[in-house]
Formats: C-alpha cells, sequence, structure tokens
C-alpha cells in the first residue's frame, strides 16, 4: 500500500485491539462498512466505500485525529483527556459503550478511607496528567507543597496491582459502569472517589490539516 491508494478516501482510526474493539467492528459492520484487515496490517481499504480503516491503539487515536493526520476516530473520553487533545478534537458523538468512571482506590483493609487521607502519599497510575491535575487540586487544599506532594507514579497496566506489590497507597485506575468493578474487588480495593465519567466516542479534528487535498480527486 502506498500513499496514492488513500488519494480520496476518508481515512477512520479504530482502536486496533483491547475494550473497545469488538464493539467497534459491530459498528463497522452495522455501517456496511467491509474490508478485508489482512495479518500485521493496520491500514486497511474499504471495499465498498471511499474509507481507509487505520488500526492504532486507542491511546494514540486521539492525537492522530487532532493532529489531522486521519480523519475520524473511535476512541474513549478518557483518553482524549489524557492526551490532552480536547482542543484538538472535537466528540461528534457518545457511542455508549466503553462506559467506565475513573477512579481513586485503595485498599480496602487500610486506613484510607478519603482522598484527602492519600494526600502526600504515593498513587499509581496510567493516568500521570488527569491523576496529576487531580491530586494537585487534592495537595492545594492539603496546603502540600514541595516534596510533601503526592507522588504519581506512571506504570503501563495491571495498575491495581501496585498495593499489593508496597509500590503505593493508592491507585487512579478505570472500572467499568454500570455494572463490574471485578478487578478493584479481587485486588482488595475500594473506590474512595471519581475522577471523571468516560464513554466511547466518535472524534474529528478540530482543525484539519489537510481539509480538501486529499479529498480533492473525488
Ligand atoms: N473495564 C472497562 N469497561 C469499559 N470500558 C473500558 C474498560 N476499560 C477500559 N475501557 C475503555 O477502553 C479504553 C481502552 O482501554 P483498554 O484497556 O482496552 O486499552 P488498550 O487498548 O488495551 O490499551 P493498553 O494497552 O494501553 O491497555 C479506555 O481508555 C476506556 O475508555
Ligand atoms: O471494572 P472491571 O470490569 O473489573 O474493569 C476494570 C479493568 O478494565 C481495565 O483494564 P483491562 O482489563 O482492559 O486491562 P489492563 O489492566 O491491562 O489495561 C481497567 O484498567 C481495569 O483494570
Amino acid at each position: 500500500m502506498n500513499a496514492e491508494s488513500l488519494d480520496g478516501r476518508l481515512l477512520f482510526a479504530i482502536p486496533k485491539k483491547g475494550r473497545l474493539y469488538e464493539k467497534c467492528l459491530s459498528i463497522l459492520a452495522g455501517a456496511d462498512i467491509q474490508f478485508r484487515r489482512h495479518q500485521r496490517l493496520d491500514v486497511c481499504l474499504s471495499l465498498n466505500h471511499p474509507i481507509a480503516l487505520v488500526f492504532l491503539p486507542a491511546s494514540d487515536i486521539p492525537s492522530f485525529v487532532g493532529k489531522g493526520n486521519v480523519d475520524l476516530g473511535i476512541t474513549g473520553h478518557d483518553v482524549i483527556l489524557e492526551a490532552q487533545m480536547q482542543n484538538h478534537v472535537t466528540e461528534v458523538l457518545r457511542l455508549g459503550f466503553g462506559k467506565c468512571s475513573l477512579q481513586v482506590q485503595a485498599p480496602e483493609s487500610g486506613s484510607i478511607k478519603t482522598v484527602d487521607d492519600l494526600a502526600g502519599k504515593r498513587v499509581v497510575t496510567s493516568f500521570e496528567v488527569l491523576a496529576g491535575e487531580y491530586f494537585t487540586q487534592v495537595d492545594l487544599r492539603n496546603n502540600l507543597t514541595g516534596d510533601k506532594k503526592t507522588q504519581i507514579e506512571y506504570v503501563g497496566g495491571s495498575v491495581e496491582a501496585a498495593c499489593a506489590l508496597g509500590l503505593a497507597d493508592g491507585i487512579v485506575d478505570l472500572v467499568a459502569s454500570p455494572e463490574s468493578g471485578d478487578t478493584m474487588r479481587a485486588a482488595g480495593l475500594h473506590a474512595i472517589a471519581t475522577v471523571l465519567e468516560t464513554e466511547a466516542v466518535l472524534i474529528r479534528s478540530t482543525t484539519p490539516k489537510h481539509p480538501t487535498s486529499r479529498h480533492s480527486s473525488r
């Protein structure tokens, strides 16, 4: 595949794996967007529409869309805020799946019952921007400055293991809503605050990079 084969096509980013993947495939099927995904190839041309599907990590989609490298995408509202791309993408439609809450959690058996109990301690998360913003406010109201401030540490996954392993006093992680919380409970954690509610959204670039050029040959 080369750049010319994308000429005249709408580029549509889809999460390549994970929690949103299967639902996205259902949406494509429901819209009769037909494609054949070859093994190891992350760009596929639709067989019946002037569309190219680009399979990307959910966390990269806000930046690809926000910078105008692709035209449309599906990802989580949480991921857009974490990537700090909210001023560069427009959320066109809420999709009603991928619903979950980003929550502050602590060991159920311990003494931490509120976020103020966690202030100045160690928090592990994959959402270091959102957790950082949240605990900046917590630190301010607890008058914590300098090296007294809450320490936010990034991990790429399996966040809920951090407390049991002695890496953290609390975590910030996603909990499915309204249903599950199974991962949190299995790790002996309980939620003490909600940072935000999120779901999957359809996004487009607020300022498309090439508003006409790629589609000019149509
Ligand atoms: N348990 C869940 N229930 C519903 N939606 C979820 C859940 N966990 C995550 N999501 C949504 O799906 C998005 C992608 O999360 P997922 O865990 O699938 O990441 P991933 O694509 O596997 O990437 P990574 O490799 O970084 O974990 C999240 O940002 C969130 O919007
Ligand atoms: O409320 P629950 O139904 O238990 O879902 C919550 C879990 O789902 C997500 O992780 P995921 O399973 O996608 O894997 P990850 O931890 O590797 O990101 C999230 O990070 C939690 O761990």
